[in-house]
């Protein structure tokens, strides 16, 4: 394995596992992408020697700190032991975390466990809109804390400083890598990161608005240990290891998997919240509601006899609410109690789902994915090809299903029902 990815949610896995298995033309014409598994943890076992990157998923976003920080590190060690020669951390592209963590804590450790300093962290995905400029990210037009997300119900972002941000969380000054400097090539970056690193500056924010910014920065830190960033930074990768020889940049191709579907929501973001209008104007869909799952009314049993009666109708079962309701049900329950329950609905729905014949499953969210890709005992994930920007076909041959994991900002408005077409092979037939 040449390229290890941690990775702090398991829809945020799969955006970076279809970003270094698509491969990105560099500006020598080097295109191609690696040959990728995701993992579901870090796996007990050998990887498969075939594998080039390997992406562990971990749940580590919203959990105390030092849990975070033990969690990367064993992951750390695992990919260490398979070969690779650089990590990666991916966290979100909206840079979701609190004053306290777990960015900069993880990333500073890991920094530490390879004795390294001057590291990038850039969240930049311009693809979809989130660009950094002078150390601040936009979501489109709009700085990150107007975005929507300062309503986000785990990690409400309300500064769009992310330098300012991160420096909370951090012990090391941060640095920045302007976009003068971005645009002046990757030697003017990797003087950067260099001055950086001798200021003690153990994480340097970098500016980044388009493909071509996160291409350069890629060549920069060709051979860094670490890099840090959301999927967006993994765009020069790949072509990095093939320009060297040390990948083909191979496709696979994806036959698809037909059979019993569901599509599950526990995400509350608006890109989620209007696709699942779009989806039950013409499908079934059962609105969950968290009073009578957090008063034991509702549950796993519930949602079951609803798939079951509405087979190849592309049903949909959703918890989502609105900002006000979030905020309500959050107070009236608390937090915690609230995300623990609704993940273990939704946990315990997806494992009887798959036992009882589902072989498609759609979830959006990234802990929602992460407690039902937990519960499933998936093995090794095959990466198929990209469903809409950020969102790959996922293959689990131990189970024989097919799986896409949306991130809750991610995909068109019909992305459910195109999903669902996408995993049954029937959207497109291309190359990975
Ligand atoms: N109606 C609701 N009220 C309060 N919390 C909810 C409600 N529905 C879902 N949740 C919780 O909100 C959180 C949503 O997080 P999740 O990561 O799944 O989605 P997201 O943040 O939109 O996606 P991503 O992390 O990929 O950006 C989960 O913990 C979920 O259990
Ligand atoms: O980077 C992103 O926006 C996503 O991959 C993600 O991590 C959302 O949970």
């Amino acid at each position: 394995m040449l390229l290890g990815v941690i990775a702090d949610d398991f829809t945020g896995a799969g955006d970076i596992a279809n970003t270094l298995a698509k491969g990105m033309p560099d500006v020598t014409g080097q295109a191609g992408g690696l040959v990728v598994a995701q993992y579901m943890g870090v796996p007990d076992r050998q990887a498969d020697p075939a594998i080039e990157a390997g992406v562990v998923s971990l749940k580590t976003r919203s959990i105390p700190v030092d849990q975070a920080v033990a969690q990367s590190l064993v992951a750390l060690k695992w990919l260490q032991a398979q070969g690779c020669r650089q990590i990666v951390f991916k966290y979100c592209s909206t840079f979701d975390s609190t004053p306290e963590g777990n960015i900069g804590p993880v990333a500073e450790a890991l920094a530490d466990a390879l004795g390294v300093a001057g590291v990038i962290a850039c969240p930049a995905f311009p693809t979809l809109g989130r660009s950094v400029h002078q150390g601040h990210l936009f979501v489109h037009d709009r700085p990150l804390n107007e975005s929507g997300m300062q309503n986000h119900p785990l990690t409400p972002m309300r500064d769009a400083d992310i330098r300012r941000w991160l420096g909370r969380q951090s012990k090391a000054p941060v640095g920045l890598v302007p976009a003068a400097v971005v645009r002046a090539g990757s030697e003017a970056v990797a003087t950067a990161l260099r001055a950086a690193a001798a200021k003690g500056e153990t994480l340097a924010i970098a500016d980044a608005s388009t493909d071509e910014d996160l291409v350069t920065l890629g060549r920069a830190a060709a051979w860094a240990p670490l890099i840090t960033g959301g999927s967006g930074i993994a765009i020069g990768l790949p072509a990095n290891f093939i320009r060297a020889g040390l990948a083909a940049g191979t496709a696979t191709r994806f036959e698809g998997v037909t059979g019993p579907e569901a599509i599950l929501a526990g995400s509350c973001s608006g890109a989620t919240r209007d696709q699942i209008e779009v989806h039950r104007r013409d499908h079934p869909a059962l609105a969950i509601s968290v009073d009578d799952v957090m008063n034991g009314i509702t549950t796993s049993h519930d949602l079951i006899g609803f798939f079951r009666q509405n087979v190849g109708k592309q049903p949909l079962a959703f918890s989502s609410g609105n900002p006000h309701e979030v905020a309500a049900t959050q107070t009236r329950y608390g937090r915690e109690a609230v995300a623990g329950r609704l993940d273990e609905l939704f946990a315990d729905t997806a494992r009887q789902l798959v036992d009882g014949g589902v072989r498609r499953l759609v979830v959006a969210g990234g802990e929602t994915s992460g407690a039902v890709a937990q519960a499933l005992d998936l093995g090794d994930l095959r990466i198929g090809p990209e469903i809409d920007s950020g969102v790959p076909i996922l293959i689990s041959q131990k189970r024989g299903i097919a799986l896409a994991l949306k991130s809750g900002n991610f995909g068109r408005t019909s992305f459910f029902a195109h999903a669902l077409d996408a995993l049954s092979g029937s959207a497109f037939d291309r190359r990975q």
